[in-house]
């Protein structure tokens, strides 16, 4: 099986989560027959008879293609696209049960934004090594698309990334919804540093917001983040133009400018003075930067790179700094040119 050119194929999407009910849509409103799998059968259940997705997307009525399952051979029997949007520190165990049921040569979607804790790989890594599909049938969509938006079908775009870029095309043709505007490239690595560290910088800018801090302070932690993601990312063989579009700039901005972020409203509670285990049992959606500022400060100093904000981030969320302090600390730096 190879991936069809028009939309009329069939699209596996693991989980029926925030984003993965929220894409599922898209993915319907372009002309796929979409098969969610959910970990639970209440979930499955109020997807298929009531149309909705009440713990992830309530109140959203789901398109007729949209279904949902508990059984993962049915969710990938005959997909030729499969579609991985979990919380990033759970998709290697969950792939490895579902890689044994996935079509030969369906192409696999990482919609997630977040690095490995310990083997610092970035999601698109840990699809290949799991189930060894190669970089041609490997794809990253990113961007400014924060899901209670798209599920509303408020305009938006993304980037498809494929290192083989007639499969980008080919994916970008699939998910292009009349709501929904993918551009291609093939800076798979650069679409997912962007992802994963916008979701950091997002952290710092929401305990700024809960410090009661204004648009100065938010503004200047936005710019210096993109500065500090595209240092990181280009050392890693990224293109700097891929930093300053939508996976990039695009989602920093959304992220970091909105409520909606739970990033940011993580980082908002911090900078209120909550600790990260009482906003932990506060939520059950994923604030990735969470763990990832601890995998992109890593990851950083492995490849010896100035990370002030990634350390300052992992140091509150770890509870060893205030957020006030990370503030003062960032202002009392060493002082040096801005493009160092
Ligand atoms: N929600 C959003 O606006 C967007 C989210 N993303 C990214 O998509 C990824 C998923 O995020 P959301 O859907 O928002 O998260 P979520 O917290 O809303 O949903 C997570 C889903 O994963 C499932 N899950 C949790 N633990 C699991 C495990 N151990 N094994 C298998 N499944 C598990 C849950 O049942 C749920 O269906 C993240 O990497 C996030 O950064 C990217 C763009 C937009
Ligand atoms: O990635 C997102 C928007 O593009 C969603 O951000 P949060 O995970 O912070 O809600």
């Amino acid at each position: 099986m190879s991936l069809e050119p028009t939309p009329h194929g069939k699209v596996a999407v693991f989980t029926a989560g925030s984003w993965g009910t929220a894409f599922s849509m898209v993915l319907a409103d372009a002309g796929n027959e979409v098969a969610m799998w959910a970990r639970r059968d209440e979930v499955a259940r109020a997807v298929n008879e009531q149309h909705e997705n009440p713990d992830y997307q309530p109140g959203v009525e789901l398109p007729p293609s949209v279904s949902a399952t508990t059984d993962v051979e049915k969710a990938l029997h005959g997909a030729d696209m499969v579609v991985l949007a979990t919380p990033s520190q759970s998709l290697r165990a969950g792939l490895t049960e579902w890689a044994p049921f996935i079509e030969k040569d369906a192409v696999i979607v990482s919609l997630m934004k977040g690095v490995e804790l310990g083997t610092l790989e970035r999601m698109s890594e840990v699809i290949a090594q799991v189930t060894g599909a190669g970089p041609e049938r490997i794809a990253v969509v990113s961007g400014p698309n924060l899901s209670p938006e798209i599920a509303r079908r408020e305009p938006a775009a993304s980037v498809v990334a494929c290192a083989e870029e007639s499969v980008a095309k080919l994916i970008q043709a699939r998910i292009h919804s009349p709501a929904f505007r993918p551009y291609t490239s093939t800076d798979v690595l650069g679409c997912e540093l962007g992802g994963a560290y916008k979701n950091v910088v997002a952290l710092a800018v929401g305990m700024a917001v809960g410090l009661g801090f204004g648009d100065n302070t938010t503004a200047s932690v936005i710019t210096r983040g993109l500065a500090e993601t595209a240092r990181l990312a280009t050392q890693l063989g990224a293109n700097p133009l891929t930093l300053m579009g939508l996976a990039g700039l695009g989602d920093l901005v959304a992220t970091c400018s909105s409520p909606l972020s739970r990033n940011r409203t993580f980082g908002e509670k911090l900078g209120r003075g909550m600790t990260t285990e009482e906003i932990y049992a506060s939520t059950r959606q994923v604030a990735e930067g969470a763990k990832s500022c601890s995998s992109l400060l890593a990851l950083a100093r492995s490849r010896g790179v100035d990370a002030p904000i990634a350390e300052h981030v992992e140091a509150v969320v770890a509870g060893r700094m205030t957020a006030q302090q990370m503030m003062d600390s960032f202002i009392a730096r060493d002082t040096k040119a801005e493009a160092d």
